[in-house]
């Protein structure tokens, strides 16, 4: 992307979709970690467009104690809500960026960059994220939104971009997964996604695996969306995300990862996700999400 481009930032502070309180605050960090004039620093005109609307959980019915889709109605209108805003911005030739929140809200920003093209999907996560109402062990929709995108869950969800499924598994690359539930697992490996776990990056290194998942993502014909949960990163870097996992990858690999993503030039549209104030220290967490994005859109050390 050139780096004199126009960006818009889209906060959706929503944690329906999470099983823990505070990642509906992460916008607000990463805002507060200064990345509006990071962005402008590297040349872009920034467009914040604020935050969308989202329901608080004070201020719903809680779901029944055994519910497989919990907030499924209020996750679904902030969706389609975000969908049609990141289509607008897309149709404009501006490049969206936004904001979490847990990661069911990417049912909604992937879904509307995908609207009316064929993007890839670069997911980088320590968790797949690829269960559906039958498989959840926990019932929360941010363990969902990678089966959704790919044709698989609820079709309140599933459709999001005019046609199902909005991305091809063939044009998916999963990167840095290391926590599956058992069902998941077994929907994972019978598809045709590209899985890269973090076995695969402690062997062969991470510039070998983001090479060849970028290869994968870059095959779609229009460019990919990039959606990156915080909580790849390892805990002791990254200690303020809902579902940390000990063993994630290093702030180099982290960036290594995000600099071979700027080199490919073919970013469209990227969320950052799942980042939990609550549970950080200083807002590292969120500080480390601006230097991550700043890389992905082009920062270089020289
Ligand atoms: N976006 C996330 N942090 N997802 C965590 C998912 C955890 C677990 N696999 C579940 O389905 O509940
Ligand atoms: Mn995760
Ligand atoms: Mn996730």
């Amino acid at each position: 992307m050139k780096t004199d481009a126009t960006i818009t930032i889209i906060g959706v502070p929503l944690d329906l979709g999470a099983g823990r309180r505070g990642v509906d605050m992460g916008p607000s960090a990463i805002r507060y970690a200064g990345l509006s004039r990071r962005l402008a620093e590297l040349g872009y005109q920034v467009i914040d467009y604020g935050n969308l609307v989202t329901p608080m959980v004070e201020t719903i019915p809680l779901p029944p104690p055994d519910a497989r889709l919990r907030y499924l109605e209020p996750i679904t209108e902030v969706c389609e809500r975000l969908a049609d805003q990141v289509a607008k911005v897309v149709r404009q030739g501006i490049t969206p960026l936004i904001l979490g929140g847990d990661h069911s809200l990417t049912i909604g920003s992937a879904s509307g960059s995908a609207r009316g093209r064929r993007l890839g999907l670069l997911w980088i996560d320590a968790h797949a994220d690829f269960n559906d109402e039958h498989t959840t062990p926990s019932g929360n929709i941010h363990g969902m939104p990678l089966a959704v995108l790919t044709g698989r869950g609820h079709p309140r969800l599933t459709g999001l971009a005019g046609r199902v499924p909005a991305f091809d598994p063939a044009h998916v690359a999963l990167v840095a997964v290391r926590d599956l539930d058992p069902l998941e697992r077994e929907a994972l490996r019978a598809s045709p996604i590209s899985v890269f776990t973090m076995h695969d990056i402690d062997r062969r290194g991470m510039a070998a695996v983001m090479e060849q998942a970028l290869t994968v993502v870059t095959t779609a014909p229009d460019g990919f969306h990039l959606s990156f949960d915080l909580d790849v990163v390892d805990p002791r870097t990254a200690p303020g995300v809902g579902t940390p996992v000990s063993g994630g990858i290093s702030r180099r690999e982290a960036h290594l990862a995000m600099e071979l993503i700027a080199e490919r030039g073919a970013l469209q549209s990227l969320d950052v996700v799942e980042v939990n104030p609550i549970l950080d220290e200083r807002n590292a967490t969120a500080e480390l999400a601006v230097e991550l994005v700043l890389s992905a859109l082009g920062k270089r050390i020289l």
